[in-house]
Parts: C-alpha cells; sequence; structure tokens
C-alpha cells in the first residue's frame, strides 16, 4: 500500500464533506427503502434455500453494506431490492415480497424511475473521456437543456473528485486511461446523472487496492449524506476504515440473517453472545470467519455452532425490533416521482445520442473499424496482385470465378473480426437495458445506421483497389454494380454477426458460430458445387436463403454476361473451352460460362430484393433476441 486512506487523501475527503452544488442530487421524498421476509428456493426437483426470510431497512442517508462469504446470497438479495427479473432457475416459496419506499409498495416502472444500479463490472466505454461518459449518460437517461446537463456534469465530477480526469481517456485494452478506483467513481456518478434516490451497487470495491476501495466508499457516503440518498451495496472483505464508513451492516450466510443494523454495534451484539472479539483485527474479517464454515476443520461443529448465532440473532432483540420497526413504517405516498423518468428522451433521440457515442468510439478505437478496414485493404491489395492484371482470354475465366468467389465469401467470412467490437457494445446495452435507458430498436436501429457508411466505405476502398488491379469488365456499369454487391454482401455478413453474437454473447462462442455458419454459407453458394448439381437437401434447404448466393450469381453475370474472352489458338487452329455461338469467330460468349451454373442475367432488382430481405431479417432476428434478453 502506498499510502493510508486516512493522511493521502485527506484533501478529497475535505473536498467530500464540503460539499459542491449538488441541488439536483438532493432527496426530499424517499424517506425509507424497507423489505420483509424474502425467501427464495432454487427451483429444482429438490429446492434448496438461497435466501431465507430477510428482513430490513435503509433510511434517506444511510449506506448499507449487504456482506457475507462467497455464495452467501448477496447478489441475489441486491437483485431482488432492486426488484430485478428472479432467474427463471429461482423463485419466490411464497408472493413476490414487496419492496417498500417509505412503507409502501409502488409500482416498477416508477421504481425504476427513482433508482439505479451499479454493476460491478463498469462496463464503461474506454475510448470516451470521463466527460464524455457523464454527457452520453445524461443525455440517454433524461432531457434535460444544455445549461442543466452541464452543471450536473460540473457538479459529479466535484463530488466524484474526477475533475482532474476530467478530460482522460477511461482507457482500452492498448491505452492506458484511469485508475481503477477512478473508473469505480465514475461508474456511479454516470448512474447519479439522473438524479435517482435509491442506488444499488454491486461490489463496488472488487479488484481495488484499500486506498482505492476506501476512496469510492467515501465519495459514495459523502454523496448520499449530503442529499439524503439511499445506498445499498453488496461487498465481500473491506478494510477496517472502509468497513467504519458504512452506516448500517447486513452480514449474510448461507442466505440467512446474521445481523442487521449498525456497524458500530455488531462488535457488542456479538460480545452479548459470548463471543471474544480480537482487538487490533480488522472487525469485517473477524465477522467473515464467524459466519465462514468453509475452511473449518470440523465442519459439522462449525455448521453447529454457526446455527447457533443464527438463532440467537433472530431471538435477540435487535431483531425483534428490526421486525417491528419494518411492521410499523407509516404508509407515505412517494409525493414528488423522479424527475429524471418524466422526461425521456424520445426515440431519435437516444439512436442520434447512441450513433454518436459509437461514432465517437469508431474513430478512436481501431478494433470497432480501425483494425478491420486496414485488414480488408490489406486483403484487396494481396488479391489484386495475386490476380493481376487478367487479360479478356479464356485462361482467365477460372481465375476470375475462383476470385469472384474467393473475394466474396472471404470479405463475409471476415466478418467475424465484428464479434469483439459488438460483444462490448451488446455489453453496453444489457447493463443500460437493466437500468431502463432504452431498448432493443434503438440499440438495433443505432448499430445499423453507424455501421453502415463504414461497410459502405470498405466496400469502395476494396473494390476501387482489387476490382482494377484484376482487370474484370473495365466499365463504369460493372464497377459500381460490383461495389454494390460487396455492400450488399459485408451488410449481410454483419447482420449474422449481431444476431448470432446476440444469441451467444461469448467470445469464444459466437467467433466459433459465425465463422462455421459462413463456411456453410459458402460451401453451397453456389461455386464449390454449381446449383445445377447440387443436392436437393442444401439446395432447398440452405441454398436459397444463402446471402453469399446472392452476391455470387450476381457477381458472376456482372463480369460474363456481356463479355467476350478470346480462345486459344494453336498451330492446329482455334481452341476453345467453352462452345458458344462465337466459336466460329475463337471466342467465348461469358455467357456460355454462365449456363453452366444455370444463371440467367435480368433478376439483379429481384436478387436486391431478396438480398434486403436476408439484411432486415437478420436483424429483426437480433432485435426480437435483444428485445427477449433480461
Ligand atoms: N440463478 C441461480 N440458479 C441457481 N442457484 C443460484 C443462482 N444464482 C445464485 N445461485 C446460488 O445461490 C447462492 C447465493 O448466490 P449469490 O450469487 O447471491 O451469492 P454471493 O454472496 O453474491 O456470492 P459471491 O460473493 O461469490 O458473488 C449460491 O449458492 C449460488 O450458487
Amino acid at each position: 500500500m502506498t499510502a493510508s486512506p486516512s493522511t493521502s487523501s485527506g484533501d478529497k475527503a475535505r473536498d467530500v464533506e464540503k460539499g459542491t452544488s449538488e441541488a439536483h442530487l438532493l432527496n426530499t421524498t424517499i424517506s425509507s427503502l424497507s423489505w420483509s421476509s424474502i425467501s427464495v428456493t432454487t427451483t429444482k426437483s429438490s429446492p434448496s434455500e438461497i435466501l431465507h426470510n430477510s428482513t430490513g431497512i435503509v433510511r434517506a442517508g444511510e449506506i448499507l453494506a449487504i456482506m457475507g462469504p462467497s455464495g452467501s446470497g448477496k447478489t441475489t438479495l441486491l437483485n431482488i431490492l432492486a426488484r430485478r427479473p428472479l432467474p427463471s432457475s429461482l423463485s419466490f416459496p411464497s408472493t413476490t415480497p414487496e419492496i417498500c419506499l417509505n412503507g409502501s409498495p409502488i409500482p416498477l416502472s416508477e421504481f425504476e424511475s427513482i433508482s439505479r444500479f451499479v454493476e460491478q463490472d463498469d462496463a464503461l466505454i474506454g475510448s470516451l473521456t470521463v466527460r464524455e461518459t457523464l454527457s452520453f449518460a445524461s443525455k440517454l437517461a433524461s432531457r434535460q437543456n444544455g445549461r442543466e446537463r452541464l452543471a450536473r456534469i460540473e457538479s459529479l465530477l466535484d463530488s466524484f473528485g474526477l475533475q482532474d480526469q476530467a478530460d482522460t481517456l477511461v482507457g482500452t485494452a492498448i491505452r492506458k486511461g484511469i485508475s481503477g478506483g477512478q473508473k469505480r467513481r465514475l461508474g456511479v456518478a454516470s448512474q447519479l446523472i439522473t438524479a435517482p434516490k435509491v442506488l444499488f451497487l454491486d461490489e463496488p470495491t472488487s479488484g481495488l487496492d484499500a486506498v482505492g476501495s476506501w476512496e469510492v466508499v467515501r465519495y459514495l457516503k459523502g454523496v448520499a449524506r449530503r442529499n439524503n440518498l439511499i445506498v445499498i451495496a453488496s461487498i465481500h472483505q473491506p478494510s477496517t476504515t472502509t468497513f467504519n464508513l458504512f452506516d448500517k451492516l447486513l452480514l449474510l450466510s448461507h442466505g440467512k440473517t446474521h445481523y442487521f443494523g449498525p456497524v458500530g454495534e455488531v462488535t457488542s451484539h456479538y460480545e452479548g453472545l459470548g463471543e471474544r472479539w480480537p482487538v487490533h483485527v480488522n472487525p469485517a474479517e473477524v465477522l467473515l470467519e464467524l459466519v465462514n464454515t468453509d475452511f473449518a476443520d470440523d465442519k459439522t461443529e462449525a455448521r453447529r455452532r454457526l446455527e447457533e448465532r443464527q438463532q440467537a440473532w433472530e431471538g435477540s432483540d435487535r431483531a425483534r425490533k428490526l421486525t417491528a420497526d419494518v411492521a410499523s413504517q407509516p404508509k407515505g405516498e412517494v409525493v414528488e416521482r423522479g424527475t429524471a423518468a418524466d422526461k425521456k428522451p424520445s426515440l431519435p433521440s437516444t439512436v442520434v445520442t447512441l450513433v454518436h457515442r459509437s461514432f465517437v468510439k469508431s474513430y478512436r478505437d481501431v478494433v470497432a473499424y480501425g483494425i478491420r478496414l486496414a485488414m480488408y485493404t490489406g486483403l484487396a491489395i494481396m488479391m489484386g496482385t495475386v490476380w493481376l492484371r487478367l487479360p479478356a482470354t479464356q485462361e482467365s475465366i477460372i481465375p476470375l470465378t475462383n476470385s469472384i468467389f474467393y473475394g466474396s465469401a472471404f470479405l463475409s467470412f471476415m466478418a467475424v473480426a465484428y464479434c469483439p467490437a459488438y460483444l462490448e457494445d451488446y455489453m453496453q446495452f444489457i447493463k443500460e437495458k437493466r437500468n431502463g435507458l432504452y431498448g432493443a430498436t434503438e440499440m438495433i436501429l443505432s448499430n445499423f445506421l453507424i455501421g453502415t457508411p463504414y461497410l459502405f466505405l470498405i466496400s469502395v476502398v476494396f473494390s476501387v483497389i482489387s476490382y482494377w488491379l484484376s482487370n474484370f469488365q473495365p466499365t463504369a456499369k460493372a464497377f459500381f454494380t460490383w461495389v454494390l454487391w460487396l455492400f450488399l454482401d459485408l451488410l449481410a455478413a454483419e447482420g449474422l454477426v449481431v444476431l448470432i453474437t446476440s444469441i451467444f454473447p461469448s467470445f469464444v462462442i459466437s467467433l466459433a458460430l459465425v465463422a462455421f455458419a459462413n463456411g456453410l454459407w459458402m460451401s453451397v453458394d453456389g461455386f464449390m458445387v454449381p446449383p445445377t448439381s447440387l443436392n436437393v437437401f442444401w439446395k432447398y434447404v440452405f441454398h436459397y436463403w444463402d446471402y453469399q448466393k446472392y452476391v455470387f450469381e450476381n457477381m458472376m453475370i456482372n463480369e460474363f454476361s456481356e463479355r467476350v474472352y478470346a480462345c486459344a489458338t494453336t498451330e492446329s487452329g482455334c481452341q476453345c473451352m467453352w462452345q458458344t455461338d462465337l466459336a466460329d469467330q475463337c471466342l467465348i460468349r461469358g455467357q456460355g460460362v454462365l449456363d453452366q451454373y444455370g444463371y440467367k442475367p435480368g433478376y439483379m432488382g429481384k436478387d436486391i430484393g431478396i438480398m434486403m430481405g436476408i439484411i432486415v431479417g437478420y436483424r429483426v432476428a437480433a432485435w426480437i433476441v435483444l428485445k427477449l434478453k433480461k
């Protein structure tokens, strides 16, 4: 450790105490959040209890720590208190519990408008600056005028000690940004931009050192206290100084409450049970040892003692008083509701914000599009120089066909390179969807809008280099038709990535499945086995909705339907590899090549329609998948 929290961060601490212009954060409407007798079991044939009879109350201005060993039920309880949907593998044994504000339950939409959840995994966008992160969070969450937005951003930068880092990038894998603790503070600040009254935090200090953890909780506590906010955080093993910052503690073990009440009174509770409380030892460590049976030598004895302590809690005056407090809550109304929800941005405005955010990300983060643009440019140079200046002779017909297949198929195959960037956007989407910022429609629309110009740029750059180097049909019309088909090809390939990665949001799985799907589309697109001889199963089950079929077919028609190629002239005369009506002129009509595939010109409009149907189909399917995601 480089410095003690109590000395090194004195200035910052004073800032916190001093406070800044935080008028928008002030909670004047919610006085308490309470819950009673929450139990959760698994839905297996022999259900086991995950949470048992949890009861609690947190008042305005208080910060509650939910602490317990791994697997004790902290995250489950936090998610329930935040009214997040329960996974299908878990259920409430009786009715769905009521989470009350001011002693009364309120509708979910209103609860969502006045509460926010800060995820364990920050899911911040590394290529944005600290200020931009707050600005985009604010634009996505609420409609404010520019002055008010700026005022809130500046006030949060002050409140969380981030003013000096305001214009620093958050940081990506290849560009160092702000520190881990600053990231956590930014994560909290970006949720506070909408002025929630209740804040849930899933392990806000995990992965941070003692000083970093202390700073996060210290800033949080300052903001909560000054503005009367209710803060509930799950926490693993805080240092003594961090532990003492919390007002209340809920200690869990195997889903059961062992203590609920002021942090300062936990020692006397255990001393009252006859436990010897060691001095000069981190209290959080002592507590976790008291409720953890995992590392005991004699597990049976440890479980028996744990059970005894838990029974002692249930029979304690504190527990009885807590139950009585919760039950006797005056049933108040939540008078003035969250201002943020009343002024949610419109769908077009959210889409514009998302496109703007992705645009900033795309030019700062090379992984998004830069690497792909470089990769496709390299591929174009490679292809153009391998298939170099092919003359219009019969020897070029097979190389040209191969180039058409390789170019279209390999380009769409390389769309797998988009998986990591999309996965990042997907994670961001899930976090923001859970916090009620926007939904699947905004995500799919903005993703399509930001990706389309880049794909068009890639199609043009690729074609300008490789088309003319290889000497495909040298007319402007044929060139632009080629660009069009390449563009449609990339749009479909990207749609496939979006769909598969949305279904399986895992880097390895989505990469493998996108590669497999493209491999399948390649093998049935008509090049490997011409459609005239492809067996009926593959033809009727896959070939007709294979987007690569339409690209290959139309690029072939583009090259061959209006072009003629010279046959070979040897001493024995003219030798044509394809016999067409031009054989007597020692030429091959390109249509002769197309005939072996069964391709005929004149259907481009229909094929573009089908291709657009496939592109839209992938996006609609991805939209449905995202809509169903919890
Ligand atoms: N969706 C689920 N289906 C079945 N069991 C679950 C599910 N979620 C959690 N559990 C189980 O419930 C118990 C509590 O899990 P939970 O994640 O709430 O604990 P935790 O205290 O947050 O743990 P950690 O500190 O390791 O994150 C664990 O035994 C876990 O295996």
